[in-house]
């Protein structure tokens, strides 16, 4: 089994949205597919009105196939402070033609204030390892574990492009979607992210002159949920030290640029293989009519690196479970 589902930007790219169906008749949700956490979760008819501003709601009293975990509930917190709770469900959920016919659907009956004001995120799929999933007494499968079994092949990819749809696939590579060779790189779980580790990064200069690799690589994890790529205080330093006009402002929480400023590119190695992030991708918002926002900050306080989606959309992804110990693959496209 095998299928592909499309991931559509919203704006800036702060984040993808796929479609999946839940339930009999199906509902169809937009959900933002995370591999930093391990949770299914989505806005549901169980929320007070207050909480809901146009997302669309999972209501399993619809459903003929929906049912109810007896006892379980589930609450998680997020990186950027926002959370959510609730009861949970068993129900049909299809990803591109993909499907699991008792998958935990976790339905909200609370959100934070980000996510109510987030109006075409109507929840989560989580696609980290179900070692973190929330729900207690008895913790949850997320659906790539579900559905693994089942699938042609143990893996799961992301497309993710700049300013355009990309694709999720789950059991399949597509050779059509990348170039060159897929570079593998062994994933430590115990943390319960995709967790790896760079061998080396480099500076494009706007000069064209390139900081040369930092010999030491750093761990961080590959996270489609995470809009930004965070990574270690120095190396983003040695970054905007190449961005004339580059500043570190507190009140807006992090690096800005000029907008028109050309940025460098950014490489960063993969088992001694680089692959470019873009200058363009680099430059993410602007924050006002001429200062925009670093794709490019600081991972400080998190403990390590998070290659989210700024850095995801410059390559085919692989998350790999073929083997006893995870991998990760990277191609250029
Ligand atoms: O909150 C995440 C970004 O958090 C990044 C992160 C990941 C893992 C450990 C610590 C961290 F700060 C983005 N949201 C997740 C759900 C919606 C967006």
């Amino acid at each position: 089994d095998s299928g592909s589902a499309t991931a559509t930007p919203e704006q800036y790219d702060i984040q993808y949205l796929t479609p999946v169906s839940i339930g009999t008749p199906p509902q169809t949700l937009n959900l933002d597919f995370d591999s930093g956490s391990s949770d299914l979760w989505v806005f549901s008819s169980l929320q007070p009105k207050s909480s809901v501003n146009g997302q669309t709601q999972y209501d399993p009293s619809k459903s003929s196939s929906a049912k109810n975990v007896s006892g379980a509930s589930w609450d998680i917190s997020y990186g950027d402070g926002s959370s959510s709770n609730g009861i949970v469900f068993k129900d049909v959920v299809n990803v591109g033609g993909v499907s699991f016919d008792s998958q935990a659907v976790e339905a909200a009956r609370t959100v934070s204030a980000q996510f109510t004001s987030d109006t075409n995120n109507d929840g989560l799929l989580g696609l980290a390892f179900s070692t973190i999933n929330t729900v207690t007494p008895t913790k949850q499968k997320t659906f790539f574990d579900n559905v693994a079994p089942s699938l042609d092949t143990k893996v799961w990819t992301a497309d993710l492009k700049y300013h355009e749809p990309g694709t999720y696939d789950f059991g399949v590579i597509d050779d059509s979607k990348y170039t060159g060779d897929i570079t593998y790189t062994d994933v430590d779980p115990s943390d319960g992210y995709w967790t790896f580790s760079t061998t080396g990064y480099s500076v494009g200069g706007a000069k064209n002159s390139t900081i040369k690799a930092r010999a030491a690589g750093f761990s961080g994890i590959a996270d489609t949920g995470t809009t930004l790529a965070l990574l270690p205080t120095e190396v983003v330093n040695a970054y905007y030290k190449e961005v004339s006009g580059a500043k570190l402002d507190r009140s807006q929480g992090g690096y800005t640029i000029p907008c028109d400023a050309t940025l460098p590119d950014f490489k960063f190695e993969v088992e001694g293989t680089s692959f470019t992030i873009p200058g363009q991708y680099i430059n993410y918002a602007p924050v006002d009519d001429s200062t925009c926002f670093g794709g490019i900050q600081d991972d400080a306080d998190i403990g390590f690196a998070i290659w989210g989606d700024v850095a995801l959309k410059a390559a085919f992804v692989v998350f790999d479970q073929t083997q006893s110990t995870p991998r990760l693959g990277f191609a250029n496209k």
